[in-house]
């Protein structure tokens, strides 16, 4: 059963899964605009047209000719309006302002807009400032985007602005990668249902909750399996079971050494192991694995390890599944007191981070060290994550943080 990489460190086994689940990159689906948000593309986007698609004016107000200004106020002749909507051309002679609105297209001829706030308007006349800058409040066709400019590209994560980009482009439709399907398993005899009475030496389930919250903030849609006992029969039957219809089999507990760890057994002997056990606290018994077309992700069962290897390896291998090209963005901050670390794993510690008076993150470590203690992990607003090797690290120092 140990015929794999085992005690790992955090960035080679970080390295595995990501190859590993590069390998079994999810297909790609073409949607329609309206369902790509959270997706990632899978395709490069070239623009079809330009943005602007024709110059157009920025604010409300009167349309003219820059050539027409005098130093002090100009009288223009009001000729025409133009709305946003329709182009109706109304061409501008010397001397002459068009009404035009925000997003209307420059009537030809002209080249700036006054604004309506600054003009007086007395009939058909309107007095506009003299001091108004050639080409003043006009938005050029192609200043945001050039036809043809390479606007998205594949393995992007399709962000609201990224998908309204597309839609601007009159892009209808998008190839982006499928969704990794998740079966979410807690086990242990000890658990049992929010709701239900505890007999003596049972606790509720917080993983479930956990777990489900966790992944669907990351945009996934899991679907939570009934508790698993701790018993190798119903662990195989029911891993094997999701393993044929999932992606992705999160679980939760029952992969350390206790006699009632079942897990690593069951994959071992139905499956593939990827790796056991990582360099890094909470989380050291980390499981990664396959099991028929599913990857198999084993969280240590205490509540903060399923956070913290949640957020790295979880979310490591969901974005490689989907084939996302951009890291997701690290954050550093300023540790308020004194941090030692006795141990050579790499840490991820409950914290509270803030932004300081002089604009910089602070972060405050929880004093809870426990990776049981799920209080501590409610009241924090961030992972502080603390590299190999043993250190102490003085007060000011500058630590990453994973923001919750
Ligand atoms: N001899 C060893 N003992 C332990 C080791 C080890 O290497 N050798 N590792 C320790 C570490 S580190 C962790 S983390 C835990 C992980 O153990 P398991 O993944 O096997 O998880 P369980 O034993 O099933 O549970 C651990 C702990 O968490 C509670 N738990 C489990 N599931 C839930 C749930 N759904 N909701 C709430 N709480 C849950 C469970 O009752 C245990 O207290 O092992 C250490 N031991
Ligand atoms: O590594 Mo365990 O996850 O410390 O609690």
């Amino acid at each position: 059963m140990t015929d794999f990489p085992t005690g790992l460190l955090f960035d080679e086994a970080v390295a595995v899964l990501r190859d590993i689940a590069a390998r079994h990159r999810l297909e790609t689906e073409s949607l329609a605009l309206a369902r790509c948000h959270g997706r990632v593309l899978a395709q490069d986007l070239v623009a079809p047209m330009a943005l602007p698609p024709f110059d157009n004016s920025a604010m409300d107000g009167f349309a003219f000719r820059h050539g027409d200004l005098e130093d002090e106020e100009t009288a223009l002749r009001l000729v025409g309006e133009q709305f946003a909507g329709i182009a109706n051309n109304l061409a501008l002679q010397a001397g002459e302002c068009i009404r035009i609105t925000t997003g209307a297209p420059m009537p030809p001829g002209s080249d700036s807009v006054a604004i309506k706030e600054n003009c007086r308007i007395a009939g058909t006349t309107v007095i506009v400032p003299g001091a108004t800058p050639m080409g003043a409040n006009v938005r050029c066709a192609g200043e945001d985007v050039r036809e043809g400019d390479g606007v998205l590209r594949a393995g992007d994560l399709l962000t609201p602005a990224r998908v309204s980009l597309a839609a601007s482009l009159g892009v209808a439709s998008l190839r982006v990668s499928r969704k990794p399907t998740v079966a979410v398993f807690t086990t242990g005899d000890e658990l049992v249902e929010a709701g239900l009475p505890l007999a003596p030496g049972q606790i509720y389930d917080s993983n479930r909750d956990l777990l489900m919250g966790l992944l669907r903030a990351d945009g996934l849609e899991p679907t939570a399996w009934p508790r698993l006992p701790d018993d190798p029969k119903q662990v195989e039957i029911a891993l094997r079971d999701a393993g044929c219809a999932f992606d992705l089999i999160v679980t939760a507990g029952g992969v350390s050494a206790g006699e009632k760890d079942h897990l690593p057994g069951v994959l071992a002997e139905f499956g593939e192991t990827h790796f056991w056990k990582v360099k890094m606290k909470p989380g050291m018994p980390l499981l990664f694995g396959s099991l028929d077309q599913a990857r198999v992700l084993g969280l240590p069962g205490n509540p903060v390890s399923v956070l913290a290897t949640w957020l790295t390896f979880g979310r490591a291998l969901i974005d490689a599944l989907q084939g996302r090209r951009e890291p997701r963005p690290t954050w550093q901050a300023q540790l308020v007191a004194p941090l030692d670390k006795l141990h050579p794993r790499r840490e991820f510690i409950r914290g509270h981070l803030f932004s300081g008076s002089n604009g910089a993150l602070h972060v405050e470590a929880s004093a809870a060290t426990g990776s049981h203690r799920l209080r501590a992990a409610a009241d924090a607003n961030a992972l502080i994550v603390v590299p190999e090797g043993a250190q102490r690290y003085a007060a000011g120092a500058v630590v990453e943080v994973m923001p919750l």
